[in-house]
């Protein structure tokens, strides 16, 4: 089932080339029919990528007390364990570690202690290179997002600046290490890896190992696997690209199933409008498609007017009970 989801070559992209307008058609009608893309040709060093794999599953290996020292603070990034993140309401089975922009400490943004931003905790006594290989590949890929909201912008008739102008100079940007530990064959489980959800953002560039798990629901509202395909990364549209495109661009339900027997690893990175940004639907487009009823937490992403930061803290907070309380 896995051809409903495009594999598209985003190179001319990447390397700024003549060829870019039948990328970006390709684009276009992923984001219209599916939400979801796989992408190719995306420059990624297939080294940085192989060390990142390496250094998470090591850094997941690490006794609990250990990967403690990184755990999830106010500020909402570091470790949490199998358990801790409720995504549709129950508890998944993953462990993880969420990083976020790394800040220097004398930084406004990092003086107000602005959730979701650095400077992290990284685990520099047990896995001192953890730090600059995260920082590596989260740098490469803040690039890589750049290129892509080009073609997104490129794809929807509009100046390839037009995000970068209006919302992605600073973007907010995140990584998360997940591990979804592996069940006994003969466990039964209501719960989910990830329970099904939408992102929040702009753009999710997801690298997945080689197991296999993630789902994604179609428009005539069928589950399909979005296995890996090697050396690509699977691309999603999130809340605030489906309300800049008043839908027309959807922000598609996903999850991930438990696995039997195999550990799975994956590294969703995040390209977000800038967290103090207001996103708006783009002037003159004549569509707002009201979604509020079939969307999983049924609350629209027209409603709501706050900055893209509010966004995602009310998103987490619903997913983290005991981060509201220990914020507030
Ligand atoms: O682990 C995966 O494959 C999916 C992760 C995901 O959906 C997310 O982090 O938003
Ligand atoms: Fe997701």
């Amino acid at each position: 089932m896995s051809n409903k989801i495009p594999i598209i070559d985003v190179s001319a992209f990447v390397n700024n080339t003549e060829n870019k307008t039948e990328v970006a058609e390709q684009i276009n009608r992923a984001c219209r029919e599916v939400g979801f893309f796989y992408i190719i040709g995306h420059g990624i060093d297939v080294n940085l990528q192989l060390k990142l794999e390496e250094i998470s599953k090591k850094f997941f290996e690490l006794p609990l007390e250990s990967k403690l020292k990184t755990k999830r603070d106010a500020q909402l990034i570091g470790y949490f364990n199998v358990g801790d993140h409720l995504t549709s309401g129950l508890p998944d089975i993953r462990e993880g570690i969420w990083i976020g922009e790394e800040l220097d400490p004398d930084d406004e943004i990092a003086k107000q202690k602005t959730p979701l931003h650095g400077p992290n905790s990284f685990p520099d006594d047990d896995l001192p290179e953890f730090r600059h290989i995260i920082l590596e590949y989260m740098n490469c890929l803040v690039n890589l997002g750049h290129k892509l909201v080009e073609c997104l912008a490129l794809s929807l008739g509009l100046e390839g600046s037009y995000f970068y102008d209006r919302y992605t100079k600073k973007p907010f940007h995140q990584i998360g290490l997940s591990h979804y530990p592996p069940l006994k064959s003969n466990t039964e489980v209501k719960n989910w890896g990830f329970g099904e959800h939408t992102d929040y953002g702009l753009l999710t560039i997801l690298k997945q190992d080689k197991t296999g798990g993630l789902q994604i629901k179609t428009q005539s509202n069928e589950w399909i696997d979005a296995p890996p395909i090697e050396n690509s990364f699977i691309c999603n549209i999130g809340d605030m690209m489906d309300r800049i495109t008043g839908g027309i661009y959807k922000s598609t339900l996903h999850r991930v199933k438990v696995q039997l027997e195999k550990d799975r690893y994956s590294f969703p990175f995040f390209f977000e409008p800038n967290f103090f940004s207001k996103v708006k639907m783009i002037d003159g487009l004549n569509t707002t498609i009201e979604d509020k009823e079939n969307r999983w937490d049924k609350v629209s992403v027209y409603d709501f007017d706050g900055t893209y930061g509010e966004y995602i803290l009310n998103k987490v907070y619903a997913a983290v009970p005991e981060a509201q309380t220990s914020i507030q």
